[in-house]
């Protein structure tokens, strides 16, 4: 039975983890320490701000740690490329070979500085020897709270990178900004797909009951993503779109973060990867999230599933590789995939 698999040692493919909220508590604390010792900062101890082992954090509570806390902490190039490393290794040591990072450019100094640090930082960290299996490339997020302007300098940058690490673009945010506001993105996802063909594109979709309704899902389908997150308040319509969708969707589905963020109901036994994990027409992955808030490697996610759907290994197996299809990051990296994931 699967139960007894290693799902540490199982090769593992992570596409939806965003990169601030993937930091350990104890590498903030690290930064915190010497932030605070040098008299940098006078934040709180990370490990105060956020007790190991405290997970609960909902909808409301959890987007106020970015704006609040840990982007104050992780505010020069210095942090973040500690910080990105720590996680880097971290991914590594719970057995993932693939990973798609995706991070909301930030001005630390410029936007730019900020996307080529942390290219520089998955440089360095594939350079060391003997080499790590993991390969990482990056997505550049649109917080859907920001402006227009904003979001379209996003897409400035995807056009500057892409080739060079920057593998898709992500609309991410609290859901509770309102729909209205997504209409002024229509011409930039527009603008992705017809000058970036080959760029992927994700969407945080119906994470909330105020941002699943067909409305705002039907403006997100028409962008024509590659795959959606979290995909949780659908009706069914919706349902039946996503499955009638000319290119198999990638569905990434995050266990832990919508269990403790209290974003669905029925614990993990009633959560919707029950429904999709053997729809043909779709393609499901399992993603962190947010490992540094919700504390659930991506074995972990693996281990969930297996205990509450009953996977065998077999089909752990074939989950696991099931991804291969749907990254963004070319064919080359398929091939490998293809030769080191378990059959
Ligand atoms: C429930 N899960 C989620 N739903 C929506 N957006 C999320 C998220 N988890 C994280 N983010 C987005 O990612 C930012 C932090 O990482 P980066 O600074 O980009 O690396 C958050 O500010 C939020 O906008």
């Amino acid at each position: 039975m699967s139960r007894m698999m290693d799902f540490k040692a199982l090769p593992k493919i992570e596409l939806h983890a965003h990169l601030s909220g993937s930091i350990s508590r104890q590498c903030l604390h690290d930064v915190w320490v010497k932030k605070h010792q040098a008299g940098e900062t006078t934040l709180e101890d990370p490990l105060i701000q956020m007790p190991l082992g405290k997970h609960d954090y909902d909808l409301e509570t959890f987007f106020p740690l970015f704006s609040s806390y840990i982007y104050h902490l992780v505010n020069d190039p210095w942090s973040l490329r500690y910080t990105t490393l720590s996680v880097l290794a971290d991914f590594v040591a719970d057995g993932v070979v693939y990973l798609e990072l995706r991070t909301t450019p930030r001005a630390l100094p410029t936007h730019e500085e900020y996307v080529q640090a942390i290219l520089d930082a998955i440089a360095e960290f594939e350079a060391q020897v003997p080499p790590p299996k993991l390969r990482t490339k990056l997505i550049l997020s649109i917080d859907r709270r920001n402006p227009p302007a904003t979001a379209f300098s996003v897409l400035s940058l995807c056009r500057k990178f892409y080739g060079h690490g920057v593998v898709g673009l992500d609309l991410c945010g609290d859901p509770a900004s309102p729909t209205s506001l997504l209409h002024s993105f229509t011409p930039i996802f527009s603008a992705a797909r017809s000058s970036l063909p080959n760029l992927g594109i994700t969407l945080h979709f119906a994470e909330a009951s105020c941002s699943g309704t067909d409305q705002e899902l039907d403006l997100l389908l028409s962008w024509r993503p590659d795959r959606i997150g979290h995909v949780i308040h659908l009706s069914d319509k919706i349902r039946q779109r996503i499955k009638d969708c000319d290119k198999k969707i990638g569905l990434e589905l995050c266990l832990s973060c919508n269990v403790h963020a209290n974003m669905i109901t029925g614990g993990f036994e009633g959560h919707h990867f029950g429904e999709w994990w053997k729809v043909p027409e779709t393609i499901v992955t399992l993603g962190t999230d947010d490992v540094g808030v919700f504390g659930s490697p991506l074995s972990n996610e693996y281990a969930l599933v297996a205990k509450h759907f009953g996977l065998t290994q077999q089909e752990i197996c074939d989950l696991a590789r099931k991804g291969i299809d749907i990254i963004f990051g070319g064919d080359e990296e398929k091939e490998r995939l293809r030769k080191i994931m378990w059959t």
